[in-house]
Parts: structure tokens; C-alpha cells; sequence
């Protein structure tokens, strides 16, 4: 897994590719990438936190999240190198895939 800062410009082609696979939500919001993710109810939103939490600690890579209720808002950095890494679209990408299933 790579740990190096991501280059602008490989930020975006990673962004685009990121959105092209999902639904076009993701952004980079205060240098980190960035979606609120919104279920039916809070149930839903914890279980999708569940297993977010569960793959992060697997990791070691944790996401920046608030939730409210039904919101659950996600701000992905990699401390280690002071910007995004590959592990922030790594587990964006894993983000994703538990979303669908809750
Ligand atoms: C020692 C431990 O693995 C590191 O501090 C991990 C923990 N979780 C982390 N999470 C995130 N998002 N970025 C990091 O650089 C990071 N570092």
C-alpha cells in the first residue's frame, strides 16, 4: 500500500475515477475527500459506521466522520503524510461498498 502524498494532479484523476464507480458525490473539502453519506434512518447510519469502523481499525486508517441521525458526513486524510494517500480512496471506495449494503 502506498503511503506517499498524493500530487494534485493525481488527486483529481483519482477523484474522477472514484465518482465514475460511485455517485458522483465525492469532493475535496478542506484538502481532504470529502461525502456525506445519507441512509433512511439511524439505524441504517450506525451499521454503515459499524462496519467502517471495524475495516478502518483492520487498516489503521480512520476516518474524520459527525453524524446526525440519518447524515453521517466523512472527511478522509492521511495524517502520515500531511494530505491524501491512497488509503483515503482505499477506504472510500470500501465506504461505498458498505453503504450499499446496510
Ligand atoms: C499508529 C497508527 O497506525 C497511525 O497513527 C494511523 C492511525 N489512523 C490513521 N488514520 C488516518 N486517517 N490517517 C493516519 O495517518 C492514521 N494513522
Amino acid at each position: 500500500m502506498t503511503h506517499r502524498k498524493l500530487e494534485q494532479h493525481e488527486i483529481e484523476k483519482a477523484l474522477n475515477q472514484l465518482n465514475t464507480e460511485t455517485s458522483q458525490d465525492w469532493t475535496i473539502e478542506d484538502e481532504k475527500l470529502s461525502k456525506s453519506f445519507k441512509f433512511k434512518n439511524f439505524q441504517h447510519a450506525f451499521g454503515f459506521m459499524t462496519m467502517c469502523a471495524i475495516y478502518a481499525e483492520k487498516q489503521g486508517h480512520h476516518p474524520e466522520w459527525f453524524n446526525v441521525y440519518s447524515t453521517v458526513k466523512i472527511q478522509l486524510t492521511t495524517h502520515d503524510v500531511s494530505g491524501i494517500s491512497h488509503k483515503d480512496f482505499d477506504l472510500a471506495k470500501q465506504m461505498e461498498t458498505f453503504a450499499s449494503c446496510v
